[in-house]
């Protein structure tokens, strides 16, 4: 089990004044869902809490060792982000790609074992991408190509999940799979953050809310205290009708 945390965190959001400075810890078992407009900051925040983006101010520490402090090995060894786009760097197959999961488990030179493609190949079959193992990712749709996103992030086997919009492209029943791919990983003892632009998703799989707004203004604590009408709908300048459906609130526009 391993906990993420920011203190007094500043995102660089370019062309911004700094915005609220973030206390939040990612703790075993949590889901986190990060909303916000489009150019709020969300992917900005994961980038930094990944480590791949200098923070204007504060700091985030996984297990209590600042992230600044550790090589890009040993933070993959427990953080797995799943980026919004992936882009393919040179032409591999699908069994491939997700074999780079295993990448920060193995020495430079060193080839992939038996366990390492048991790992992929479970990976594969579990977002049902397992038919197109020898496909070049070239060739993949959209949603087929997301879903090969995820399962690299799970042949890498995080403790913390960090996922940029991972329904992007998906289908229903391929958004549902990977939501509850994401609750069990919680389940657990990892820890999960997702940037949503789903609010019913959010409202349904996440236990935990951070809302940011364009300016820099932030608030965050357990879902029943973040899913106000009145914040969201000043979130997203967006009037919203809700309902309750088995319990949870579902929004959609208003016109
Ligand atoms: N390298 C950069 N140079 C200039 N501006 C940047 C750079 N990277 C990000 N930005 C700007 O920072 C802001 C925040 O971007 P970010 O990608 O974090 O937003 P987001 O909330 O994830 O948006 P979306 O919902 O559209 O994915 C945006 O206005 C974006 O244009």
């Amino acid at each position: 089990m391993s906990r993420l945390e920011a203190r007094k965190l500043v995102i660089d959001v370019p062309g911004r004044a700094d915005g609220q400075p973030l206390d939040i810890s990612l703790e075993p078992g949590q889901v986190w869902g990060v909303l916000g407009p489009n150019g709020a900051g969300k992917t900005t925040l994961l980038h930094t809490l990944a480590g791949l983006r200098a923070a204007r101010d504060g700091q985030v520490s996984l297990d209590d060792r600042p992230l600044s402090r550790l090589g890009r090995r040993e933070i993959a060894q427990s953080l797995g982000l799943v980026f919004q786009d992936s882009q393919d760097g040179f032409p591999a197959t699908v069994r491939e790609t997700a074999l780079i999961g295993r990448h920060p488990f193995l020495s430079p030179w060193q080839m992939e074992r038996g366990e390492d493609l048991r790992l992929a190949e479970a990976a594969l079959a579990r977002l049902d991408v397992a038919h197109l193992a020898d496909r070049l990712v070239n060739t993949l749709s959209g949603g087929e190509r997301q879903r090969l996103a995820i399962a690299t992030v799970l042949t890498q086997g995080p403790k913390i999940w960090l996922a940029d919009e991972p329904t992007n492209h998906l289908d229903l029943h391929h958004q549902t799979a990977v939501m509850a791919l994401l609750a069990e990983q919680a389940a657990s003892g990892h820890a999960v953050m997702m940037c949503l632009h789903d609010l019913n998703l959010a409202a349904r799989w996440c236990d935990h809310l951070l809302l940011l707004y364009p300016g820099g203004e932030a608030c965050w604590g357990p879902r029943e205290t973040m899913l106000v009408p009145s914040a969201l709908e000043r979130l997203y300048d967006q009037p919203l009708a809700t309902a309750e459906i088995d319990g949870s609130p579902v929004f959609v526009p208003a016109r």
